[in-house]
């Protein structure tokens, strides 16, 4: 690895001139992507980049925790510990970039959550869209461990009344802004008009979202994430979040490729893959 990439913090994964996108390496935390020219992602205007509060956008890498945690800050430590880049930005034979970040416990995850891990998480920016992975290793000498995780997109919209996401219909949800009770999906496409925060148990693995930047559709792909989160904060959460505009609800919605239902366990000496491929299917 050269010495100047050892000294980035943000890494940029250039595909072309209008395909590209950038990786912090405080949570390995997608900031920027861009398709065809139009950015994809959003990220709050007041956001903090202090390395040490998560981005407030872009797509946060939740380990080993979705929410609140009782043994540590809420989503877990992963999007707010310092990654490294394991390998540079490389262009494939089809032009496709690609570059992975690792993140390996330390005295500060073991002091939360006491494991030897290694995740390794791999971001792709291909023609079509964008291909991210992440794994995780289980370096324990014999004890198996158990996580949640997930991948917490920020989509960028013009108006967010206007999208609408597929794929979830007739699903059982916790509604997270009702006590969190459990309820059933009855709308075919779910639209968004108010507080919304919601976990989708054993979603479907694709779902279509419309009206996102540009107007543009995307299909975003998961594989072994079995739930979908579905969060807008709208007028009052947003106020009361010190690093979100009080009038940036209307351009987000983040829908969130997770395994956060139930944990997931895997034993010392092995390792579980989950990823999401978002296409960009129109305009
Ligand atoms: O404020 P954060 O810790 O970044 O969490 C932002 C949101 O993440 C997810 O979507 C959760 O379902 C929400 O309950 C939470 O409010």
């Amino acid at each position: 690895m050269t010495l100047s990439a050892l000294k980035m913090s943000k890494i940029e994964i250039r595909r072309d001139s209008s395909n590209c996108a950038v990786v912090n390496l405080h949570g390995a935390t997608l900031q920027s992507w861009v398709h065809e020219g139009t950015e994809m992602i959003f990220v709050s205007k007041k956001s903090v980049f202090d390395n040490k509060k998560a981005i407030r956008g872009g797509i946060p890498v939740v380990f080993p925790c979705f929410g609140v945690w009782e043994l540590g800050p809420q989503h877990g430590f992963a999007r707010i510990s310092k990654w490294s880049l394991l390998e540079e930005p490389t262009k494939d034979s089809n032009g496709d970039v690609k570059a992975v970040f690792e993140l390996s416990d330390d005295d500060n995850t073991r002091s939360l959550w006491n494991n030897k891990f290694k995740l390794s998480y791999t971001v792709c920016v291909m023609s079509s869209g964008l291909f991210t992975e992440l794994s995780v290793n289980n370096l324990n000498d014999s004890e198996p461990f158990s996580f949640t995780w997930l991948l917490h997109t920020y989509f960028a919209v013009p108006d967010v009344t206007k999208c609408t996401i597929s794929g979830l219909s007739c699903l059982t949800y916790k509604d997270k802004v009702d006590e969190g009770k459990e309820k059933k999906e009855v709308n075919d496409l779910v639209t968004i008009s108010g507080f919304t925060d919601r976990v989708y148990k054993e979603a479907s693995e694709n779902h279509v979202i419309t009206n996102v930047a540009g107007g543009k559709t995307v299909l975003l792909k998961k594989s072994n994430f079995p739930d979908t989160v579905v969060w807008n904060p709208w007028i009052e959460k947003a106020k009361s979040m010190s690093d979100f505009g009080d009038d940036e609800y209307p351009y987000m919605v983040c829908v969130e490729a997770g395994y956060v239902a139930n944990s997931c366990t895997v034993n010392a000496g092995s390792s579980y893959t989950s990823s999401q491929t978002i296409d960009v299917v129109s305009k």
